[in-house]
Order: structure tokens, then C-alpha cells, then sequence
């Protein structure tokens, strides 16, 4: 991390932290003061935005296998293969756990995805009071891009015209068979529950 000046708040992005064993405590020990941000979507919209995103990238290598094919050992009984990491990251009261043994719950802010979409504005007054900082991003700053199908930016920094995020956020998914869509939601459930018992918030995932 660079050094910080008072004044200052470096900010730094990386989604495989929330997820990586060790991260947690090596953060710890690098510093207490560290405050976490956290973007958690519906784990079964994530599991489907994942595999569209590495499909996306392995097309022109090997054709992508179904996602209903990974996501299950066994398709007729219906067991989940929780060693997919599509799948995985989206336990997310295991990953939370982890990171709760060496960062109070009040240095962690959880964001919901959905709600980054739906009211960008809300979520960003919870993230600028959660850095202490004055509330100067609000709904003026955004407007829904139709075309996009997404909020976007009114202004780009430095530029005057507005900004969308690029063509890899904002795909659009394939179709999944609604039973396969049934049973990972059932399989999610508990640690849905778990997670919201955690953090207090109820994100309302089906
Ligand atoms: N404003 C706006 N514009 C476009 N996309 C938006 C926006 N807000 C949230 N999202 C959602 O962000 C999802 C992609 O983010 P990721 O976390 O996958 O990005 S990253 O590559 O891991 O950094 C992306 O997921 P997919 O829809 O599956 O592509 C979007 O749903």
C-alpha cells in the first residue's frame, strides 16, 4: 500500500480477498485500522455471472461446458459441487467468518449488489458515512442508461461526459434451467440465513 497522508484514504480493490485464506490475517497484521468494503449479489446470480464471465474469455479456446454440468456432481440427485469455485465464493457466511476473527463487524461494510444497481445513490451515502467522509456523491450523480440497462455516472472524471462501466460488466446471462436455478437457491438458503444472522442485514436473496 502506498503511504497515506493525513487528509488522505487509499483505497485499494482486489475481489479475491474476501475469499483467500490468508488474507484476513495478513491484513490484520499489516494494519487494525484497516476498514472493509465487501459487494455481495445473490450467490446464484453470481455463480451464473461468473461462469458467463470465464466463458466469455475461454470461447475461442475450448468450447464452455453447460453451466448445469458444473454446477452439479450428480444432476438427478441434485448435489451441488461445492469444489467450483463459481460456487464457492458464494458460501459467503464461511468466507465472513474468517475475516470476523481478526476484524470486528463494525470495521466491515456489506454491500448490497442489487442495491448498487437499483439505488446506487443509497448505497454510496452508507459507503461515504462507513469512511467518514462528507456525503458528496448523491442521486445527481447518476442516471439509468437505458441502452446499458444499468446506472451509469452522469460525468467521467476529468472528461464532462458521462461514464458507463465497460462492456465486460452488464453481460448478459444465459439461460439456466429453472430447476437447477430451484435447487441452488435451497442449497444457498442456510447460509443465506447465517449470513444475515451475521451481519445484521437482510439482503433479501430468493
Ligand atoms: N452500474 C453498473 N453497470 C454495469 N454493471 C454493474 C453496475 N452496477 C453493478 N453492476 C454489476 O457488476 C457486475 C460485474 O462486477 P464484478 O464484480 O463481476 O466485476 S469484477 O470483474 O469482479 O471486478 C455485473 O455483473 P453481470 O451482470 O453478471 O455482468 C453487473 O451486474
Amino acid at each position: 500500500m502506498p503511504p497515506t497522508l493525513d487528509g488522505q484514504l487509499t483505497i485499494e480493490k482486489t475481489p479475491s480477498y474476501f475469499i483467500t485464506r490468508e488474507a484476513p490475517r495478513r491484513i490484520a497484521a499489516m494494519s487494525r485500522d484497516v476498514k472493509l468494503m465487501i459487494v455481495v449479489r445473490d450467490p446464484v446470480t453470481r455463480a451464473i455471472s461468473d461462469y458467463t464471465q470465464t466463458a466469455s474469455k475461454r470461447r475461442s479456446v475450448a468450447p464452455q461446458r453447460p453451466f448445469e454440468s458444473m454446477a452439479f456432481t450428480n444432476r438427478t440427485t441434485g448435489l451441488v459441487d461445492t469444489s467450483w469455485s463459481a460456487i464457492k465464493i458464494g458460501v459467503y457466511a464461511k468466507h465472513l467468518e474468517r475475516w470476523l476473527r481478526h476484524f470486528p463487524l463494525s470495521r466491515v461494510c456489506l454491500i448490497s449488489g442489487e442495491k448498487l444497481i437499483a439505488d446506487p445513490a443509497a448505497e454510496m451515502r452508507r459507503v461515504q458515512d462507513f469512511l467518514g467522509l462528507k456525503r458528496v456523491i448523491s442521486e445527481k450523480h447518476f442516471y439509468f442508461n437505458e441502452t446499458k440497462g444499468f446506472p451509469c455516472l452522469m460525468k467521467a472524471e476529468r472528461s464532462g461526459s458521462p461514464h458507463c462501466l465497460g462492456k465486460t460488466k452488464g453481460r448478459t446471462h444465459p439461460r439456466i434451467d429453472p430447476q437447477a436455478v430451484a435447487r441452488l437457491r435451497d442449497f444457498y438458503r442456510p447460509f443465506n440465513m447465517k449470513f444475515y444472522q451475521m451481519t445484521g442485514i437482510n439482503f433479501g436473496w430468493p
